[in-house]
């Protein structure tokens, strides 16, 4: 299907074809592609495309409907007001606009719509059913499930509902899933581009079927002389390799992914360990019985002597952890996240241990200066050949802290109905394409354990930071 659909919307000579990738479907290279080679093409009268803000110039955005209209055949009147209106957003509108492809579109547009994921397929969290989301073993993305469903409620009553919506007449969700689906559609595959001076959003088949990398071996742009969206090869990729794009996402964590995109990224490093400096926390560090490292900052701020130190000395850390290295324990966190963003399982270890780090931060003390080296005192003992000795009450307060957290970790991993091995098992049984589990069970599960071994990782820093104080 998708070479038919290729074979009429995209330009002739791609590079790339729907197949099956070790991240479900994606797009593969179909023959050995050097860096810089466009692997697809697809004209600007082949895509759905609306200006974001029309109010600001929406010239660009027109013109493309125009010829989309000359091309594929006239939009009803009401949807073509729409599409171009500033009365719903660019969000709303490519909704609009795919569910009525759903329900009319012949030829190209009917494949189109036949090759995008089904209800059952599709993972992202407004797709669960109230039912369904306890299986993520997350109350935060249980709420953000619920509240994701409640929203696009609202916009389906409002606007889309075949009964009672402002755009009734167009005929264009019966049912609540059909605009819960074309949501999910729009959500996960809609690209922004800014064209001329104008910033468009917009649904591009074939380049849509490209999956997320971490290092992406792909790019995409609207290529202006050739009045083309195209994607192009950022190195080369061999015959039968996948060819992956960035999403723009790299500031999401996994629950944003979630909501968005409905995948997770395992090792993702902006990903906390929701550690607290909670009643036993603050009375460990004895911090002047605050509760929450928020009121610890105000009243440090307001000069209360009492805010003593935080408990885990970074330079000591970073030794612990093996991420120390130089002298003086400088620590450059940029380029230890920039060299660990491969697929490996190695590379999401690391992650996992830098965003235990970033999760440490409100305890670390002598925190050393990006790219200079640590304390005084530190720098000092790392040209003597050691870190700077400990007293016996320092030494003892470390442990406490270190304890402190490991058992917040251990609490919340035991807070969970299931533990990592259960949940690889279930996974290795599924065989990796959601047949046993279903799509959206497998998704939750290869979710929540990729929150616990981010746990069971800041466990084991933190136990082996306690191991190695002395
Ligand atoms: C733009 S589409 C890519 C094509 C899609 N795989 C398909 O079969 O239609 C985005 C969707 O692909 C999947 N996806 C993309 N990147 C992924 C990744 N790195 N890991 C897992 N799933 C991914 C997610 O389901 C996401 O919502």
């Amino acid at each position: 299907m998708y070479n038919q659909l290729a074979g009429v919307l995209a330009a002739p000579g791609g590079a790339v074809a729907a197949g099956p990738t070790p991240l479900g479907r994606g797009l593969v290279a179909t023959q050995q592609v050097t860096q810089g080679a466009t692997l697809l093409s697809v004209d600007w009268a082949n895509m759905l495309c609306v200006t974001d803000q029309p109010k600001l110039g929406d010239a660009f955005g027109r013109r493309v409907l125009g010829d989309w209209q000359m091309l594929h055949g006239r939009l009803p009147p009401l949807l073509v007001r729409y599409l171009v209106g500033d009365e719903g957003d660019w969000f709303v509108r490519l909704a609009a606009w795919l569910l009525w492809l759903r329900r009319n579109a012949q030829g190209p547009w009917r494949l189109y719509i036949d090759l995008l994921p089904r209800e059952e397929e599709i993972t992202t969290l407004m797709n669960y059913r109230p039912e369904e989301v306890g299986e993520l073993q997350s109350p935060l993305l249980e709420s953000r499930a619920a509240l994701e469903r409640s929203q696009i409620a609202g916009l389906h009553d409002r606007l889309f509902c075949t009964s009672g919506g402002e755009l009734r007449a167009l005929q264009l969700a019966a049912g609540l899933q059909d605009t819960v689906w074309a949501a999910c559609m729009v959500n996960s595959r809609s690209f922004s581009e800014t064209v001329e001076g104008e910033t468009v959003s917009l649904m591009v088949p074939c380049a849509d079927m490209a999956n997320h990398a971490l290092a992406p071996n792909a790019s995409y742009q609207f290529v202006a002389p050739a009045d083309a969206f195209q994607l192009q090869a950022l190195q080369d990729i061999a015959r039968g390799a996948e060819a992956c794009i960035s999403y723009g996402c790299t500031h999401k964590s996994n629950e944003g992914l979630m909501r968005d995109y409905g995948f997770v990224v395992p090792g993702n490093l902006n990903d906390r360990v929701p550690f607290s400096a909670g009643k036993q926390g603050a009375r460990l560090l004895a911090l002047g019985g605050c509760d929450d490292v928020a009121s610890q900052l105000a009243a440090r701020a307001a000069g209360l002597g009492a805010m003593a130190q935080p408990s885990i000395s970074a330079p000591r850390l970073l030794e612990a952890l093996g991420l120390g290295g130089e002298a003086g324990g400088s620590f450059d966190l940029t380029a230890a996240a920039a060299a660990a963003m491969g697929d490996s399982e190695a590379d999401a270890a690391r992650r996992r241990l830098l965003a235990t780090l970033m999760s440490l931060q409100p305890f670390l003390r002598d925190i050393p200066p990006a790219g200079s080296t640590a304390s005084a005192a530190a720098a000092a003992a790392a040209a003597a050949g050691a870190a700077p000795p400990l007293s016996e009450a320092e030494l003892q307060r470390e442990r406490q802290s270190s304890a402190a957290l490991v058992g917040q970790c251990q609490q919340l991993l035991a807070g969970m109905p299931t533990t990592v091995e259960t949940d690889e098992a279930l996974l290795a049984a599924d065989g990796g394409g959601g047949e046993r589990l279903g799509a959206r069970r497998r998704q939750a599960v290869a979710t929540r354990v990729e929150a616990k071994r981010l746990l069971r990782a800041a466990e084991a820093a933190l136990q082996a930071y306690a191991a190695a104080l002395r």
